[in-house]
């Protein structure tokens, strides 16, 4: 359906997209997930015909999208990461002027305006202009005009941003709706938000694909294993011999404080050994003054593979004759992320501050 292939963006001297090879299948929904700047809305504009491509090419439906545009357009309809909308327009009027450009045949205008105005929840504003409408709204608007036609394939630039929570949940519910009869492409820098309406995710670092798979598969590549940090009143030497007898411990490594000590014990995920962590720790009259437990999550995994190595490909990312590789996590260089690890710092910080922004998002409404 969609085969890109080779596809290079270089702007000057930075190039944004570094020879990305994929394929897109009907039917599905697919994530193209990256932290800001891996290059998801650079490669969404070259598929959409936007943006001309320093070298390789995209075909949608066969069509290539450089030397046969029209027909390759046809098939897809695009929210772009700032929806081309006219402020002086009301909904309506915008919407069936985006309606006449894409050739609708006019019997059917009306309904299909209807119909997607109702599946993005804009009939209520549909006499307002477009520039007194909320981000959320606007977002909902850009929305529509991408339905509309109902093309085979609908490509969306983080369709939630800007949208407070119950919105995302709303428009959430949709993608998967429209995924029920399209071929469904969206991209996210939030894990969240794609592995829960993809089938497929892509990630992409530094314009390059790192991981192709689907979020059962993505989940594979966990370590499989949990932290245990806990902080113990006492020496070294005492928790040592207190904790020297427990099975299951993976690694363990302390940090000497003032009057405490900081433990860091890594098991694998399915053995917990808290509990007895803390009883041999008290029957060494060892007080334990903080305890907590986490299992890995998608979400480092997400920031390992756009943290490690430059780009290295890992997951079941499809080579060029359609192969799939499967040697899972297999070719992540640890050794190799030399200058990387201030970034995963800052990745883990826009991680949080992106929960934030989610939970905080501003319901203004219209
Ligand atoms: N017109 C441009 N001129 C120069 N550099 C650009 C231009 N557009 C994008 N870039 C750079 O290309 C890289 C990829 O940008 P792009 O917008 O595709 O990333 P993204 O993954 O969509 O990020 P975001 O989620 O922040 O939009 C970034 O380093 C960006 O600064």
């Amino acid at each position: 359906m969609i085969e890109v292939e080779n596809l290079v963006k270089k702007y000057g001297g930075h190039t944004a997209v570094d020879h990305l090879n994929f394929h897109v299948e009907k039917g599905q929904i697919y994530g193209f997930l990256g932290p800001n700047g891996a290059g998801k809305s650079t490669t969404m504009n070259i598929m959409t015909g936007y943006l001309a491509a320093t070298e390789g090419n995209v075909k949608i439906n066969g069509y290539d999208i450089l030397t046969n545009p029209e027909e390759a357009k046809k098939c897809i309809g695009y929210l772009p990461e700032f929806p081309p909308l006219y402020p002086e327009m009301t909904v309506y009027e915008y919407l069936k002027f985006v309606a006449e450009l894409k050739k609708i045949p006019k019997e059917e205008r009306k309904k299909q305006i209807e119909e997607v105005m109702n599946m993005t929840m804009v009939t209520d504003v549909s006499k307002r202009l477009i520039k007194n409408l909320s981000k959320g709204y606007k977002q909902r608007v850009g929305l529509a005009q991408a339905i509309l036609g109902y093309p085979e394939v609908i490509i969306l630039d983080e369709p939630t941003v800007g949208l407070d929570p119950k919105q995302i949940i709303e428009i959430r519910d949709l993608i998967r709706k429209l995924g029920e009869n399209h071929t469904v492409i969206l991209s996210s820098h939030i894990l969240s938000e794609v592995s829960a309406v993809c089938d497929h995710i892509m990630i992409i670092s530094k314009g390059k694909l790192v991981a192709s798979d689907s979020p059962e598969g993505l989940q594979k590549l966990k370590t499989g294993t949990a932290d245990l940090n806990i902080t113990v009143l006492g020496k070294k030497e005492d928790i040592q011999r207190a904790l020297n007898n427990i099975a299951g411990v993976k690694e363990i490594s302390y940090i000497e404080k003032e009057d405490a000590v900081e433990i860091s014990i890594t098991t694998f995920s399915d053995t917990d050994i808290s509990r007895e962590a803390g009883i041999a720790l008290a029957e060494n009259k060892l007080p334990v003054i903080a305890m907590s437990r986490q299992a890995e999550t998608l979400e480092d995994i997400f920031l390992q593979l756009t943290s490690a190595g430059e780009g290295k490909a890992v997951g079941s990312a499809r080579d060029d004759e359609g192969n799939t590789d499967d040697k899972k996590g297999t070719e992540i260089d640890e050794n190799d992320n030399t200058d990387d690890e201030n970034n995963n710092d800052e990745e883990k910080e826009a991680v949080k501050i992106t929960a934030k922004v989610e939970e905080n998002e501003d319901d203004s409404n219209i």
